[in-house]
C-alpha cells in the first residue's frame, strides 16, 4: 500500500570528501538512484536534506568577499541559498533517475521557511556545527580573532557552531501537501528550512541553522506522514557505540530510547538529534513510525530485509 514518506538525507548523501559543486552533484546523483525506488514502489516522497558543510563554506566565502560593494549576507539568506543550490542538484538528479526508470514525474524543490521562537534558548547557546573541520589549534586561533565559537564535533575535528532553535512550524507545509497530493516528488525544508520568526502578519529571517532532522520530524508530523526515515552513515542506532560491547537497536520504543538518552548513549551533534527527532515524530503523529538507517538499507525497508532501527510508540 502507498505510504507517505518524509526522508531526511544525511551529510554523506550530498557531500563526500570533495566540496566542489561537481563532486556534490555526483554524490546527489547516486543518492537519487536510491530514492527513486520509493517512488517506483508507489510511495509519496518528500525529501529534506542537510546543509551544515555547505552553509558553513558559504559563510566563509561571504566573509572572504565582504566589502562595501559586495557585503556578506546574513545566515538566514545563506541558508536560503544552500536550500536553492542543493534543491536544484537533487531536483535535477531525481528527475534524471526517474526518467532512467521510465517514470515521468515532476520533482520540485520548495523554498521553505521554518518558524522558530525568537526567545529559544538556542540563541544564547550555539550548538549546530557547520562548515569545515579544523584542527584544535586553528579553531582556537579563529576564536581568538573573534570569528565565533568552535567546538569539537563528535571526535571528527573542531567546527564553528551557530544557534539552532527548534522548529515550531513549517510555514509552507500546506503547499507541500498540495504538491504531494498532485503527485509531485517534493523537496522541502532543505537545510532545516530558512529560519524565520513571526512579524506582524508575516515573517522575517533570523540568523540560525535549524537541524534538518528536527525540521523533517516537524514536517512529517504536519503532513501526517506514515514514515519519517532519517538516513545517515550507519544502518542502525547503537548503544555503547564505539565500545567492544556495542549493540544495534532494531525495533525500539520511545520509552526505551528515552532511557538510553538518560544514560548519555547518544552523542550530541551526531546521533542524539536524530534519536530525539524520531521520538518527537512518533509521539506527535497518529500512527507514524520513524526509521534511522543508511540510504542503502532504506530501500529494503518494506520488503522486511532491511537492517534498520525502527522507533515505535
Ligand atoms: N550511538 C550511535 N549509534 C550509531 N551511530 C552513531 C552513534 N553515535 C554516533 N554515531 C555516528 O553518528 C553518525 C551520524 O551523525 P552525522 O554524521 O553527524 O549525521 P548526518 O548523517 O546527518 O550528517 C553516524 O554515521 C555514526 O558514525
Ligand atoms: N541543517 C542541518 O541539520 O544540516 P546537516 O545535517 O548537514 O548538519
Amino acid at each position: 500500500m502507498s505510504k507517505k514518506i518524509v526522508v531526511a538525507l544525511g551529510g554523506n548523501a550530498i557531500l563526500t570528501d570533495v566540496p566542489t559543486a561537481k563532486a556534490q552533484k555526483d554524490a546527489v546523483r547516486q543518492t537519487a538512484e536510491y530514492l527513486v525506488n520509493f517512488v517506483q514502489d508507489g510511495h509519496d516522497l518528500i525529501v529534506t536534506h542537510g546543509n551544515g558543510p555547505q552553509v558553513g563554506n558559504l559563510l566563509l566565502q561571504n566573509a572572504a568577499a565582504d566589502s562595501e560593494k559586495n557585503p556578506a549576507f546574513e545566515l538566514d539568506s545563506l541558508v536560503a541559498m544552500t536550500q536553492g543550490s542543493i534543491g536544484y542538484w537533487l531536483q535535477n538528479a531525481m528527475r534524471q533517475a526517474l526518467a532512467d526508470e521510465g517514470i515521468e514525474k515532476q520533482v520540485v524543490s520548495l523554498v521553505t521557511q521554518v518558524q522558530v521562537d525568537p526567545k529559544d534558548s538556542a540563541f544564547e547557546n550555539p550548538t549546530k556545527p557547520i562548515g569545515p573541520f579544523l584542527s584544535e589549534e586553528d579553531a582556537k586561533t579563529e576564536m581568538d580573532q573573534g570569528n565565533g565559537t568552535f567546538v569539537e564535533d563528535a571526535g571528527r575535528g573542531w567546527r564553528k557552531v551557530v544557534a539552532s532553535p527548534k522548529p515550531q512550524n513549517i510555514v509552507e507545509y500546506p503547499v507541500v501537501e498540495s504538491l504531494i497530493n498532485s503527485g509531485f516528488v517534493t523537496i522541502s525544508a532543505g537545510g532545516g528550512g530558512i529560519p524565520v520568526v513571526s512579524e506582524g502578519k508575516g515573517y522575517k529571517g533570523i540568523e540560525a541553522v535549524i537541524d534538518k532532522d528536527f525540521a523533517a520530524s516537524k514536517l512529517a508530523e504536519l503532513v501526517d506522514a506514515d514514515y519519517l526515515i532519517i538516513l545517515t552513515g550507519v544502518n542502525n542506532v547503537f548503544v555503547n557505540w564505539g565500545k567492544p560491547d556495542q549493540t544495534k537497536l532494531e525495533d525500539v520504543t520511545v520509552a526505551e530510547l528515552k532511557k538510553y538518552i538518560s544514560e548519555d548513549q547518544f552523542a550530541p551533534g551526531s546521533m542524539l538529534p536524530k534519536v530525539e527527532a524520531a521520538i518527537e515524530f512518533v509521539e506527535n503523529s497518529k500512527n507514524g513510525k520513524a526509521i534511522i538507517t543508511s540510504l542503502e538499507n532504506a530501500n529494503k525497508l518494506f520488503s522486511g530485509e532491511g537492517d534498520v532501527t525502527t522507533v515505535v510508540k
